[in-house]
Order: C-alpha cells, then structure tokens, then sequence
C-alpha cells in the first residue's frame, strides 16, 4: 500500500506542471503556488491521466443566460492584458472539474486497488446536459475567495418547483471544500452548518460565494454565502468547518 501511494504521491506532484489539469492536481496536494513553485522546473511529463476526460466547468447547450453571463464575469477576469499589450493571469481563476478520480499513476501503475474505479463524483455523474448540477468554480487567491456558479437542474427537485436542500448543502459542500482544500491541502468537512432563508426556484442560477475565515492548526474555517446572481435575495448562510487529513490515513481507514 505505501508502495503504491508513494507513486502516486509523486505522480500528482509531478502533473502539477500540466496546465490543463495543474489547478485539480494542486487541490489534492496542496497550495496551488507552493507546489507550482517547487515543481517549476518540470518540463515534459508522461501524462497518466485524465487523457480524455472531460472538462465539465466549461460552458454547455443547456445553460441559461444568466449562468453564462456570470461564467463570462469571472472568466473574463482569468487572463488580463497589460498597459504594453501582454496578456497574464488575472486575479481570478477557472478551476477544471472532471468526474472521476485518478486511473492511472506514473509508469501506467493501476491505482485500482486504491481508487475503485468504478467511482464518480457525485456532482459529475449524471449524463444529461441540464439535468441535475450544471456549475463552475473560480477561485481568487490574492482575496482568499471562491465562487461557485450553479444552474440546479430539473432532477434536484425538493419542495415542489425547488431545489432540495441536500443538494444545496451538496454545492455548499463543493464549494467550501474544494476552496479549503485550495488553502490548506486535502480535508474533510468536519461541519457545514447551513441556515436555509429563501428557496431556491428550480431551474434558477445562484451564486455561492465562499471566504476564508480563520485558520487554527489543522482546522480551516469558511463562511458561506448563497444568494441570487445580482446578490439581492440571501438563499442560505453557512459556516463550516474543514479538518486537515493525511491522504494515506484515509485510505488506510477506507
Ligand atoms: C484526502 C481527502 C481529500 C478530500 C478532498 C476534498 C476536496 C477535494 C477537492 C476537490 C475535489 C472535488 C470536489 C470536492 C467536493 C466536495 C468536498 C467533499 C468533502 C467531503 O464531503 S468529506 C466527507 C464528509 N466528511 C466526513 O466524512 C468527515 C468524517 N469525520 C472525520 O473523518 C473526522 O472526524 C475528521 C477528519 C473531521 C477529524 O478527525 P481527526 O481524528 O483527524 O481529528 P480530531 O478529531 O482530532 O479533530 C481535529 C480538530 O478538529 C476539531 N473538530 C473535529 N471535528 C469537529 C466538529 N465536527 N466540530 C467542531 N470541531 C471539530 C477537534 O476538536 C480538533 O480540534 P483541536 O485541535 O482544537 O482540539
């Protein structure tokens, strides 16, 4: 098991210098910039997964104007030009969101024995444009700030013609626990305590905005804020709760 894990340790290192899949690489192994800084020098790599994996933060046919125009107000803000004409990274940016964990770590080593690979994650799992989550997350890392923007789809239906609130809880959980494991490596929700103040409309946008709020040793504390994408209705509230965790404590565990 340790064998393994240290391969595949060093494999989500060394991806880190992959564009394409660095930003969900760094949430699995720690600050964006620290390992971005230390693996720098990586120039060409084998690249063990995701090879056709689908990016499902990118826009679709079935999504509504106005989560459009909320992908076009951050996306623009992703790469900005310059007084001289050059482009380079703005202060947001667009984290990729795949469906599936790792197949495959360097040298083409099977991590089936760690990661079944039957598993998919549970916001990405529903074929059906539309259907269910349609979202994508940016993250600020000069404020400290995620932003998640949700279309809930026709299957998420809770009181009639609105959304359940587990899979409120569900984005929540997104949201917050991928923005903490941004600032503190890998962590588990130790608590989201939501308070639900208005419905969500099924079929409606919404933008959940996360910020950091304290860190004490293992522990990362974020608020939580769901609201209509003009900030003028207040849907939920949210403090939570993330604990740092040793990746092999978990698995051995599991
Ligand atoms: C390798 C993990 C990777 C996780 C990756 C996460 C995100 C990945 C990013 C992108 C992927 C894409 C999407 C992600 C989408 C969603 C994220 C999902 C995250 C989850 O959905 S995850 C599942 C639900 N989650 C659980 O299944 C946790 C069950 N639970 C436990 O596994 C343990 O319970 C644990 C680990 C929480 C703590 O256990 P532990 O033994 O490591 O530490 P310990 O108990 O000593 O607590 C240390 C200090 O935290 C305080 N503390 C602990 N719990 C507290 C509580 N509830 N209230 C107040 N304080 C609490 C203690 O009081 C102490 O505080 P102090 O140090 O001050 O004494």
């Amino acid at each position: 098991m340790a064998k393994y894990l240290g391969q595949l340790l060093s494999s989500l290192k060394s991806l880190s210098s992959v564009p394409a899949i660095r930003a969900h690489v760094a949430l699995w192994t720690g600050s964006f910039s620290s390992w971005t800084h230390t693996f720098r020098s990586i120039k060409t790599l084998p690249l063990p997964i995701f090879p056709k994996s689908w990016d499902f933060s990118q826009p679709n046919s079935s999504w509504g104007p106005e989560i459009m125009q909320m992908y076009e107000h951050y996306n623009s803000q992703c790469e900005v030009e310059t007084e001289e004409g050059e482009k380079k990274a703005g202060p947001w940016r667009r984290l990729p969101s795949y469906n599936r964990s790792l197949k495959f770590a360097t040298g083409g080593v099977y991590l089936s024995k760690i990661i079944q690979s039957k598993a998919r994650l549970f916001t990405r799992n529903i074929k059906e444009p539309g259907a269910a989550f349609e979202y994508v997350l940016f993250v600020n890392e000069a404020e400290q700030r995620c932003v998640g923007i949700f279309q809930a789809g026709h299957l998420l239906e809770g009181p009639p013609g609105h959304v359940h609130g587990g899979a409120i809880a569900t984005m929540i959980d997104t949201v917050t626990g991928t923005h903490a494991t941004f600032l503190s490596g890998p962590v588990m929700t130790a608590y989201l305590n939501i308070n639900y103040r208005s419905p969500i409309p099924l079929g409606s946008t919404v933008l959940i905005e996360s910020l950091m709020d304290k860190k004490e040793g293992r522990k990362t504390f974020l608020l939580c804020n769901v609201t209509s994408t003009d900030g003028s209705k207040l849907h939920t509230e949210t403090t939570a709760l993330f604990v740092s965790v040793s990746v092999s404590n978990l698995i051995q565990k599991g």
